[in-house]
């Protein structure tokens, strides 16, 4: 069985010998050099090495990468477009097995690959084990909804005897899929499944802090037999990914990450008529009823607001309580936020680990100054760990704040983990704060009222809602479960990341007609 985001909570302990030598296997394979590789050719040239550390120790070399020039970007797209009649032309049932041994190959490499993501993404090993488990949920499923829908081919009514009517959906060509540093290897492998299993050959630009996450998932699939050109990792920073989505040669694009960049590159794409999915931020909030069960109310904030230390897209940065329970719910929130323990995932048993970068604490440290500035409190932690060995990577202690309105934080995604609590006097008014956000990614409310649960479904604007949910109250969607659409500026199609209307996003339909000779 898969560890999951939710199931997570209930320990990994039983696998504690395996995370060890998981992570200690990682280590040991970390600092090579990763030059740019396009089909079978590993290009000599290498115009910039790219050189990534680990967000928990920055004198941990996770690896060199060597950054695609403007000319293997090219050569690396014309590849993909002239893999591409061979690959959507192999039968499914062969495209569906290379997919499925992959994702054998994976959950074989689980603990090894939760240790790259522990060392590559700073997680604990419980996240990172999660999200080892989730990228083969993601190529079995895609596979299995593939073969459940045959395709997608459907008979039509003719008008004749001798004429038959099929309407069919055929792939794009060349599908870019563009990752996000928090989830390198999940959100790498999911799209990419999708495109390929519907017959798409794939690029794929990781986040320069995801990269060898996308290498480990494209060395697994060729190992399985896909062949090279069907899918190319360029590793680059933003100019590759923009020399990517503004190639003609491309058929359309699966983007993860922020809004700025999403909404950038689906106008840019707009006018050549191309596919976008763009899947981006969330500014997402929970509500605490006046019935609420405090204790699973503030232990699924926690969980949701601080877990990967708020860099989730999902992560609760929001909480509107009733009245009646503030002061309670207050309470048993700044004692659970003060208890999380903050430090190296791969070395100690930590609530928490690192956030990403440098540029995350200095985010960090402005967004407390600012809230304080305009007369906010800060009701935990704030502060910046600086203490030897923690000044080897940026560790910051979990934050529970009170803010005005106009703070940052109750609008923009931080992307970090603070979390901003208010009261609110009714139901209405703690949904009508929660809809005021231009996100609508995830929500939650805690309560035990009927009718409150009937009126938080039917009008709050967020595309994964959950109810009483302690081991997350916005956090911990899974494949096949909980389909992740984004409203609002969270995303842009409507149809949820492994759900059943997903697939149909990497295909176009052709309606064919063909009349036989009597
Ligand atoms: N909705 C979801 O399912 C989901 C899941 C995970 C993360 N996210 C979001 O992702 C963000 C965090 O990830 P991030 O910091 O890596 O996001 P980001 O937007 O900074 O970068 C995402 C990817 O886009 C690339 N990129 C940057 N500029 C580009 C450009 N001009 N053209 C093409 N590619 C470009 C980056 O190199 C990276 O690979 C958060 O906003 C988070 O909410 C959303
Ligand atoms: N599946 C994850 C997605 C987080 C995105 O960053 C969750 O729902 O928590």
């Amino acid at each position: 069985m898969p560890v999951t985001y939710a199931s997570l909570v209930n320990g990994t302990a039983t696998y504690a010998a395996e995370l060890e030598q998981g992570i200690a296997a990682a280590r040991a394979g970390l600092g090579k050099d990763h030059p740019v590789r396009i089909g079978t050719e590993v290009c000599a040239e290498v115009e910039q090495w790219h050189e990534e550390w680990s967000p928990i120790d920055n004198t941990l070399l996770i690896g060199r990468f060597g950054w695609a020039t403007a000319e293997q970007t090219q050569r690396a797209l014309t590849a993909a477009a002239g893999a591409f009649p061979l690959w959507s032309k192999v039968d499914v049932a062969e495209r569906i097995d290379i997919l499925r041994r992959t994702a054998d190959r994976l959950e074989r490499d689980r603990f090894v690959l939760a240790g790259q993501i522990v060392l590559e993404a700073g997680k604990t090993p419980a996240e990172a084990l999660a999200e080892a488990d989730e990228a083969p949920v993601f190529l079995r499923l895609y596979c299995d909804e593939f073969e459940r829908t045959k395709g997608y081919r459907t008979e039509m009514p003719a008008d004749a005897d001798n004429e038959s009517n099929v309407s069919v959906m055929r792939p794009y060509g060349v599908w870019a899929v563009i990752s996000p540093l928090n989830f390198p290897l999940a959100l790498a492998t999911g799209p990419s499944a999708a495109a390929l299993v519907t017959g798409n050959t794939v690029i794929v630009k990781p986040s320069p802090a995801g990269q060898l996450a996308a290498t480990m998932l494209r060395d697994a699939l060729i190992a399985e037999g896909l062949p090279p050109n069907a899918l190319t990792v360029l590793t680059g920073g933003a100019e590759v990914g923009a020399a990517i989505t503004s190639s003609p040669l491309l058929g359309g694009v699966t983007f993860t990450g922020s809004y700025a960049v999403g909404s950038a590159i689906a106008t840019s794409l707009a006018p050549h008529s191309k596919p976008v999915i763009a899947e981006m931020g969330g500014k997402n909030p929970t509500i605490v009823g006046a019935s609420a069960d405090l204790d699973a109310a503030a232990e699924g904030i926690v969980r949701s607001a601080f877990g990967y230390s708020g860099q989730k897209c999902s992560a609760c940065s929001r909480v509107f309580v009733h009245e009646s329970v503030y002061a309670a719910l207050k309470a048993k929130l700044v004692e659970r936020t003060e208890a999380l323990t903050v430090g190296d995932p791969s070395t100690e048993a930590v609530s928490t680990g690192p956030v990403i970068n440098a540029a995350a604490g200095k985010r960090f440290t402005a967004a407390i100054d600012e809230i304080v500035g305009a007369g906010g409190v800060v009701l935990a932690g704030g502060t910046v760990i600086t203490d030897a060995p923690y000044n080897r990577g940026t560790y910051v202690r979990p934050t529970v704040v009170e803010a005005p309105s106009h703070a940052r934080a109750w609008r923009d995604e931080l992307f970090l983990p603070i979390v901003a609590i208010k009261s609110v006097s009714t139901l209405e008014e703690a949904i009508a704060e929660a809809n005021d956000s231009d996100y609508g990614l995830t929500a939650g409310v805690f309560t035990t009222d009927e009718a409150e649960i009937a009126e938080f479904l039917s009008t709050i604007e967020s595309s994964v809602v959950y109810v009483n949910r302690r081991a997350g109250s916005t956090t911990g969607a899974w494949p096949g479960r909980q389909p992740i659409s984004g409203w609002k500026h969270s995303g842009n199609t409507g149809r949820g990341t492994a759900g059943p209307h997903y697939l149909q996003q990497y295909l176009r339909e052709q309606s064919r007609t063909v009349i036989s000779a009597d």
